[in-house]
């Protein structure tokens, strides 16, 4: 009701300047008009009404976006309408709004939008669109569970990976470090053993430079800013980034092409070793020239995986390991339990896991408050929807806020505060609640969410159960700015992590 009576209001106004037909009334006053009246007549979502060429830019005056649409959403409802630029997008807040639309109008919704396409060249998995997505999308679900996601047997590798890192902390012997290089390495190389299989050494300074590389690509990216202001890369400078975001995604880029070329010197289709192998050996298989599992194909799908699978997990332990410093009666509860029900000398497997409530709690309440992407991946419209009595047009952007989930003081009181608590029943059952969507919905949903939950379990209780997590200075908790571009991530911070025994 409150959005139909909002766009009522709007009409009267759009149509009071239309009648008064001023003489004074120059000719950009009348393109204004017609414009606003154009989107009368289209019926959107309630909106900022925008001006001509640069649309509702203004609108956009926070550094973090979501604080722009939690203002939006005060004024025009949940599914609100902006133009930004020449482009158009519909921003979707909270649970029922993005079910009703990412889940029920999937196939509508479930594309991704042009600009995306072009800026990643068309290939891969997160920025394509129709029957090359949905042929990639399940081969390589396919594919990654044949090489373990999603099963108990990924878990050794994943353990080798905890236990390398738990002994380069070990090295440090108490004293203060930052731990984003360890960890990344350690993340990335469980996905490139099964992409590449290969892992690399910490010591490593090439693949370090490429994990810095993936790193700035998740916290700097604009995805929006190119959505609608592209054109500004043939400006002088850099003003959005988006140079050298490009010079980024070529340099990693090169290390992945390197990976398959020795995957082509080497590749014997009676040994399949892995992600790359497996796609070798389709793309033999094919026998259409219009085939999708073309090299292009097979670069954009490991470049996905990659990146991905690299950043996001270790970002979010970096925020639970920054959550739990702050918070000492949480990191000692979460010992206890995992003192108790593991005990200290047997490592943690997933068996563990439903015994270990509290430490579930603390991850989902970890990903709640660390809300990695706080605007999920920009979907793209297929055909006009009806929704509510409003159409969302073909051919707009989709926004889904998860942070309007993320922070919704109905379903997460206070919600700036870090308590695991409420993801816990009163008998102290962990209750994962089902409007909180971390991983996105959808069609869409992300296709690494079980490889990235087992990673984040093993690794975060294996990092408690061996060492005390202290701030760099007695007393003194870290502060961290916050970076925010495709994902929301800390800024480095150090502390010292202190053996148990
Ligand atoms: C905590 C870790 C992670 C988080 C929070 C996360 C979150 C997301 C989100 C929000 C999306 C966008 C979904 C949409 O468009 O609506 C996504 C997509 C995707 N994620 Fe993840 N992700 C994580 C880890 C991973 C890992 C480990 C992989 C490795 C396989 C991965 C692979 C992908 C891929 C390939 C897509 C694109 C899916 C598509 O377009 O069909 N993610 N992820």
């Amino acid at each position: 009701m409150k959005h139909k009576r909002l766009l009522i209001n709007q009409r009267d106004q759009w149509a009071t300047g239309a009648d008064l037909g001023r003489p004074s009334a120059t000719l950009i006053a009348d393109a204004i008009l017609i414009i606003l009246n154009t989107k009368w007549k289209r019926n959107l979502p309630p909106g900022p009404r925008g001006f001509p060429l640069i649309g509702s830019i203004i609108e956009m005056k926070s550094k973090d976006r979501t604080e722009d649409f939690a203002r939006l959403r005060k004024q025009y409802g949940d599914v609100f309408y902006i133009k930004l630029g020449l482009s158009e997008f519909i921003v979707i807040n909270g649970t029922k709004a993005l079910q009703e639309l990412i889940v029920k109008r999937a196939d509508a919704l479930s594309d991704r939008p042009a600009f995306m396409a072009s800026r990643a060249g068309s290939t891969g998995i997160a920025a394509t669109s129709g029957d090359l997505w949905k042929e990639q999308r399940t081969f390589a679900i396919r594919t990654l569970r044949s090489f373990g996601v999603g099963k108990r047997c990924l878990e050794t590798q994943v353990m080798d990976e905890v236990t390398i890192l738990v002994n380069e902390i070990e090295k440090l012997k108490g004293s203060p470090f930052d731990i984003s290089h360890l960890l990344s390495i350690s993340i990335s190389n469980i996905i490139c053993s099964i992409v590449f299989g290969k892992r690399f050494e910490h010591d490593d300074e090439k693949f370090l430079l490429i994990m810095n590389l993936v790193h700035a690509q998740f916290s700097k990216t604009n995805l929006l800013g190119s959505g609608f202001a592209s054109w500004l890369k043939y400006l002088p400078g850099d003003p959005t980034g988006i140079k050298e975001s490009t010079e980024r995604r070529d340099a990693i880029q090169r290390f992945l092409i390197e990976q398959i070329r020795e995957h082509r010197q080497t590749f014997n289709k009676e040994n399949i070793r892995d992600y790359i192998d497996a796609f070798l050996l389709e793309q033999q298989s094919q026998t259409s020239s219009e085939s999708y599992y073309s090299d292009d194909q097979l670069l954009g799908t490991i470049r996905n995986f990659f990146n991905a699978g690299s950043d996001t997990t270790a970002t979010t332990i970096r925020w639970a390991i920054y959550y739990l410093i702050r918070n000492p009666n949480i990191q000692a509860k979460m010992y206890e339990e995992i003192h108790t029900v593991i005990g200290d000398d047997v490592c943690p497997s997933m068996e563990h896991r439903k015994g270990l409530p509290y430490c579930e709690a603390v991850m989902a309440e970890s990903q709640r408050l660390g809300n990695i992407v706080p605007l999920s991946v920009p979907h793209g419209v297929k055909y006009d929807v009806n929704w509510n009595g409003y159409v969302i047009p073909k051919g707009s952007t989709i926004i889904l806020n998860l942070t309007s989930v993320c922070m919704d003081p109905v379903i997460f009181p206070k919600p700036k505060e870090f308590k695991p608590e409420r993801f816990l029943t009163k008998d102290g059952r962990f209750e994962g609640k089902t409007q909180f969507f971390p991983f996105s919905l959808g069609r869409r949903i992300c296709l690494g969410e079980s490889l990235a939950r087992m990673e984040l379990f093993l690794f975060l209780v294996s990092i408690v159960q061996r060492f005390h997590i202290l701030p760099e200075k007695e007393g003194v908790f870290p502060e961290v700015d916050v970076m925010i571009g495709i994902t929301r991530s800390p800024s480095s911070f150090r502390f010292r992590a202190i053996n148990r025994n």
